[in-house]
């Protein structure tokens, strides 16, 4: 790994890349060297991407999901820089151009660079291990402030994954997204996710486990963002110099065996 670490920001303006701008300039592992957003625009300090590009060992990127594909697109037609995403609800197509640009550049995408966050999937894979279908509902709240604009929050998404491993189901054929009207009885081994938007709350994640008599839950509270930031700086500081692919926190941490 270079000392420091050349970083570029990209969607620098927005809540996270304020966020990583502040992290990262305290951090003396670090070299702060482009901060960019959509092309064209202006502002104090700010670079064209293609200049960033060429300026950085490893972009951190929290964005949106159309302008994280391009990125990714654009780091592997380089060859480089490694990238860190932190953009959430991308769709099906978005997802395989990121995994496509991972056969020629390493790539860190997670839904939450919280530390803490990611050791709860561990506990939520296991708790829905040990509490089968038949006798328990698994179901996923969470909240985030007004301005969010997916749902369920990337996250939420996570947690529910992790709750299939522990079920041994592929999440897609189990979860259901949103309940309205007329829907009938819950479905035997649905995951279920219910989503709350207000206020400024950073982010907020409810894992219910329920059985007859008896409610089991896992829950996790982001007090502000800046651990979102530390996250994807340990993100940064490891993927730099690795082989191409796609990886997460799991393996970032070395949580799982991965
Ligand atoms: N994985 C994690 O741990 C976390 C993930 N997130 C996710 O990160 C994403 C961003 O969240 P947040 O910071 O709150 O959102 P914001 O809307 O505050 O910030 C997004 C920024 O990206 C900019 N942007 C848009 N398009 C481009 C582009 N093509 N190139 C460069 N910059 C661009 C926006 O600019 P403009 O204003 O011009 O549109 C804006 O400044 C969301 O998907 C959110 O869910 C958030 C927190 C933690
Ligand atoms: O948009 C946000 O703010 C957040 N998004 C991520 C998500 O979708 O889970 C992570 C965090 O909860 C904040």
């Amino acid at each position: 790994m270079p000392h420091p670490l050349r970083l570029a920001i990209a969607g620098a303006l927005g809540r996270m890349g304020q966020q990583m701008t502040e992290t990262v300039a305290a951090d003396p592992r670090l070299q702060l060297v482009a901060r960019f957003q959509r092309p064209g625009s202006v502002g104090e300090g700010l670079v064209e991407r293609d200049e960033a590009l060429s300026l950085a060992d490893v972009v951190i990127d929290f964005t949106t999901p159309a302008a994280s594909a391009e990125l990714a697109k654009a780091c592997a037609v380089r060859g480089g820089p490694a990238l860190v995403i932190g953009s959430t609800g991308f769709t099906a197509s978005e997802l395989a151009a990121i995994a496509e640009a991972a056969k020629t550049i390493a790539i860190v995408r997670s839904g939450s660079y919280s530390l803490g966050l990611n050791m709860l999937t561990g506990l939520v894979e296991q708790a829905a291990r040990a509490l089968g279908p038949d006798d328990c509902d698994i179901e996923i709240l969470e909240a985030h402030h007004r301005f969010k604009v997916d749902a369920p929050s990337g996250t939420a998404l996570m947690l529910g994954e992790a709750a299939a491993r522990g079920r041994g189901v592929e999440l897609d054929n189990v979860a259901k997204r949103a309940r309205d009207g007329l829907v009938g009885p819950r479905g035997a081994g649905e995951i279920g996710f219910a989503v709350l938007r207000g206020g400024g709350i950073v982010g907020e994640h409810i894992v219910s486990f329920l059985a007859e008599g008896e409610t089991v839950t896992l829950s996790h509270a982001a007090g502000d963002r800046s651990m979102f930031a530390r996250g994807a700086i340990a993100a940064a500081l490891w993927v730099a110099g690795r082989p191409p692919g796609e990886y997460d926190m799991r393996d970032v941490l070395g949580f799982g065996g991965r």
